[in-house]
């Protein structure tokens, strides 16, 4: 680092001016490029410019060895100077300015007339010393102008970077009285640009654990109420301790309502589904969708009943959408898919420190992220009994409750349920709570498998075309009656999930041409030439059971299951269901 004398050219003459007085002589101070910086008496007027004929300050510059000239225009110094043997100065002293081993000026003094050459020169020893002392202060000073500089410049770094961030920052010290924050966390807090009395922490959070986190360097999380504003702030407490003593602590604070809407944001906009996007001209769904058209504006607990496949997360998406909610999150939960201990955890959330395992800063329930919007509760047939009766609560109380507190929380979540399974008998016995049965069914929608709308199938199968057309890139030129008819009289026992994998199984066989019968699936043709020749099997439990076999040899699925759960068009879930129910393949096993 190279400090300029010229940067602290004040103090430089205010020592050339003390030299000057102390000495009684005159003093010139040049910086490392010989410009003149300070000086006394006639050079006084000369500051700033640059020295002419400065070969002897030069000289001191280079070799750093102060320089005492008693025959200023004979000495061998002064060869070069164009005034030699004509100079004016009867002596001069001039020694350098040095930063470690840089030489970053010179401090000259010359002697106009004997009495000041006297002076110079019967005290020789005292004086480089008395020189070198004022050398010294004057890098002492340069010094800590340079580091002033460079710690403003650090801190208005810093001062950027903190207001770049996302999260607000509180900076205290020991006594919990803020320091610093930056434009968010004022913001957040409502803290005024220039508070007129000191602030702490208590003034802007209330919550005796944070403090006490802070006092004890300790790290805390978790949701904070505002003192000065009625949001909730989501707070991360990191201690600052230097040689294990606390010395205060960083806080990062987030709004809560920011963070439910990015995981909204996340859950919400990825599948925007309109009713226009629900395929089926036949009567059965355009009642259905007529129905479910009417009742999406509601508050109303919607169930929806359905064969696997049949779209009922596709309708609850169209019902949301088409609702007051849809600006807000739909979050959508298959309760049969969640190990029954997590269940719980998962739908109404937990405090930190709850269970063992339990996240740091506890964890948001799908009930409380839904809030203003709708939660989906697919396969609710699968709801354990003590797992019905919280949502029953929820649903007449309209406040959950996390795992760990006894503080409820307002939600406004419209429930959409969905199940395959015939709850009125399940109802029956005893597996699933009456109450809460007649709670959701309020308003009930049936969705008919594919079998018993089957004149929806060519539309379907030309939607399945134009989709998968551009999904695998592979446009195909057309699909023949014939094949149409196969697909029309097929019992889909998968429904429009198992049509559609059907229909990308073919795009991708025929890769441009047309789609023939002899393009189908084998099972499906199969199974109708087995029909044909077979009326007995026309039951459709039996002709269930053989498909699912059917598919399980075909991918010869020691292991597969899911292959074979895609090529059936259902669901690994009811595959797994369906192999149980029929006791097929009890002897294997499928991963
Ligand atoms: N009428 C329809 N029009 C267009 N696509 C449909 C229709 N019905 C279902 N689908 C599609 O079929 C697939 C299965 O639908 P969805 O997941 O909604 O069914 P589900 O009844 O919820 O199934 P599961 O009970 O197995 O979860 C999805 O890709 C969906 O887009």
């Amino acid at each position: 680092m190279l400090y300029y004398l010229r940067d602290i050219k004040s103090t430089v003459q205010q020592t050339a001016d003390a030299i000057a007085a102390a000495l009684k002589i005159e003093v010139e101070i040049a910086d490392v490029d010989l410009i003149r910086v300070a000086g006394t008496g006639k050079y006084r007027s000369q500051c700033g410019s640059p020295m002419m004929d400065g070969f002897v300050y030069q000289h001191v510059m280079k070799t750093g060895i102060p320089v005492i000239i008693d025959n200023p225009g004979f000495n061998e110094l002064c060869q070069p100077c164009s005034r030699k043997g004509n100079c004016m100065e009867f002596a001069e002293v001039a020694i350098p300015i040095r930063v470690d081993d840089k030489i970053i000026g010179v401090i000259g003094l010359v002697s106009f007339d004997e009495e000041q050459t006297q002076r110079l020169l019967d005290n020789k020893q005292s004086l480089l010393l008395f020189l070198e002392k004022m050398a010294d202060l004057l890098v002492g000073k340069a010094a800590e102008i340079q580091q002033n500089h460079d710690r403003e410049v650090l801190t208005s770094q810093l001062v950027t970077v903190l207001n770049l961030l996302r999260d607000g920052i509180l900076l205290v010290n020991d006594q919990q009285q803020v320091t610093h924050h930056n434009t968010l966390a004022g913001k957040l807090l409502d803290i005024e640009a220039q508070p007129e009395q000191a602030l702490y922490l208590y003034h802007l959070l209330d919550n005796k654990k944070l403090w006490l986190a802070v006092e004890r360097g300790e790290t805390f999380s978790g949701n904070i109420q505002g003192k000065r504003v009625a949001t909730q702030l989501y707070c991360d407490v990191m201690p600052i301790k230097k040689h294990g003593t606390i010395e205060g602590a960083v806080i990062t604070l987030r709004d809560f309502q920011q963070i439910k809407k990015l995981v909204k944001a996340a859950t919400v906009n990825d599948i925007e589904t309109h009713f226009s996007q629900i395929v089926g001209d036949s009567r059965k769904m355009k009642e259905l969708k007529a129905m479910a058209l009417h009742v999406a504006p509601s508050k109303a607990t919607l169930l929806i009943q359905g064969e696997s496949g049949t779209g009922k997360e596709l309708l609850a998406r169209a019902i949301h959408q088409s609702s007051k909610r849809k600006g807000h999150a739909f979050i959508a939960i298959n309760c049969g898919a969640i190990p029954e201990n997590l269940l719980e955890s998962e739908l109404f959330g937990y405090e930190e420190g709850s269970f063992t395992g339990a996240k740091r800063g506890g964890k948001l329930g799908k009930f409380e992220l839904a809030h203003n919007g709708t939660l989906f509760l697919d396969e609710i047939g699968d709801m354990p009994l003590h797992l019905q009766v919280k949502i029953l609560r929820v649903l007449q109380e309209r406040r959950v409750e996390r795992i760990g507190s006894n503080r409820s929380i307002p939600v406004d979540v419209r429930v959409i349920a969905a199940t395959h399974r015939d709850l009125e008998n399940m109802v029956k016995t005893g597996e699933f709570r009456e109450d809460l049965y007649y709670r959701l069914n309020v308003i009930p929608l049936t969705i008919p498998p594919l079998r018993e709308r089957l004149e929806d199938v060519p539309i379907l199968t030309q939607f399945y075309l134009d989709y998968y057309s551009v999904v695998t890139d592979r446009s195909v030129s057309g699909i023949t009656p014939e094949a149409i008819e196969i697909l029309s009289r097929y019992h889909w026992p998968g429904n429009v999930r198992e049509l559609g994998n059907v229909i990308e199984y073919c795009v991708t066989m025929v890769a441009g041409g047309m789609i023939t019968a002899d393009t189908m699936p084998q099972r499906i043709k199969v199974e109708q030439e087995a029909e044909m020749q077979n009326p007995s099997s026309l039951n459709l439990k039996v002709l269930e059971r053989e498909t699912i076999k059917k598919a399980l040899t075909l991918i010869n699925a020691e292991g597969h299951k899911e292959d074979a759960a895609k090529l059936l068009g259902i669901s690994r879930a009811s595959l797994y269901r369906k192999i149980k129910e029929y006791g097929i393949g009890e002897n294997r096993t499928f991963s």
